[in-house]
């Protein structure tokens, strides 16, 4: 069942624009945009179940070192043991791009950006529709390991491009994200105490002497957060909202364009809806530095509203 119960509800501002911020079909600056205003939607319905397995799923592929999708497309890929968890988002995703006539690689990102803003404080990241299908099939063994040594991990990253900032600002989605298969005996435990939210709590928990209660540390984000090679990365967004949002939105960009050039794409950045501010939704006090504190009552509501207000 759905987190939240989807509602039917269709705000408009005062100019009589929706007030999602998605534009309708007649306010479309990029006609070639037009598909995938349906598209997001059903994605969207997609995510109520699943979220945020999209991310996962778009990360799970960057082995690849191409963002052209494979890990949707081909049937075996999930099957890997690896890729445990990801079936159900796969399963959801995977009619979509013959239903709009898009490609798999589009969708997965679409589906990857839509998850990042399906979480209250997730940035509104650059989307590039237009990817080919994939030629080739992922090789086997490429998915990084928790339990990799970190100059492992930092080498994996760097050989698809990505600088050490930039895997510690990727790594920072795991603040919205949970476990099952590390170890099932604490199957369901989130990686920091606000998984709701996406915030920069998980990087000080992280490298906190002890665990917050109930939550999980994967043995490679503990190692991040204390190694010589990654601390002053790690360390530059403890406590920062503002510094990780603008680094993950230029990585998240990054990795959906791997392997592709962004000038035989076109921007659809315009279909996604608003993000959710997490600053409206803190407790008094919030000075916009440090781990916020929402209030609860306030971020319940915004998830009703946001999750309905696609749909
Ligand atoms: C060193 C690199 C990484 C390692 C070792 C790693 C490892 C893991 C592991 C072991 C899990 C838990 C799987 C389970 O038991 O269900 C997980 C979950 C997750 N990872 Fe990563 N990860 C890495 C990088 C990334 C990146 C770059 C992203 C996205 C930008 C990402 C996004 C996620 C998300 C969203 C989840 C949660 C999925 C859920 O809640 O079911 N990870 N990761």
């Amino acid at each position: 069942t759905p987190h939240v119960q989807p509602t039917i509800r269709q705000a408009v501002t005062a100019e009589g624009l929706p007030s999602n911020g998605i534009p309708t079909v007649d306010n479309l600056k990029t006609a070639a945009c037009k598909p995938w205003i349906a598209a997001a939607v059903e994605i969207q319905r997609a995510l109520l179940y699943a979220s945020p397995f999209s991310l996962a799923l778009e990360a799970a592929g960057l082995p690849n070192g191409a963002a052209d999708g494979s890990m949707l497309a081909d049937p075996n890929e999930v099957l890997r043991p690896a890729n445990n968890g990801l079936q159900t988002i796969v399963g959801l995703l995977r009619p979509l791009p013959a239903q709009f006539g898009v490609s798999h690689g589009d969708v997965l990102h679409l589906a990857g950006v839509l998850g990042v803003l399906a979480c209250p404080g997730g940035p509104k990241i650059k989307t590039y529709v237009g990817r080919g299908e994939p030629k080739n099939i992922s090789p086997d063994g490429l998915l990084p390991d928790p339990n990799d040594p970190v100059p492992v991990l930092t080498a994996r990253f760097a050989d698809m491009g990505f600088s050490v900032r930039e895997l510690i600002a990727l790594i920072g989605a795991h603040s919205t994200g949970k476990q099952r298969f590390v170890d099932p005996a604490f199957a369901g435990d989130a990686f920091d105490s606000t998984v709701d939210i996406w915030d920069v709590r998980f990087y000080s928990e992280t490298q906190n002497r002890t665990a917050a209660p109930g939550t999980f540390r994967l043995n490679s984000d503990v190692n991040f957060s204390h190694n010589a090679s990654t601390i002053a990365a790690w360390n530059r967004f403890v406590r920062n909202q503002d510094s990780w949002e603008g680094d993950y939105s230029k990585a998240h960009e990054k990795m959906s364009l791997l392997g592709l050039d962004a000038d035989t794409l076109t921007d659809c950045t315009e279909i996604l809806p608003r993000s959710i501010d997490i600053s409206s939704l803190t407790v008094p006090g919030f000075s916009g530095d440090g781990d916020p504190t929402v209030d609860p009552v306030k971020l319940e509501a915004a998830i009703q509203e946001f999750r309905s207000i696609w749909l």
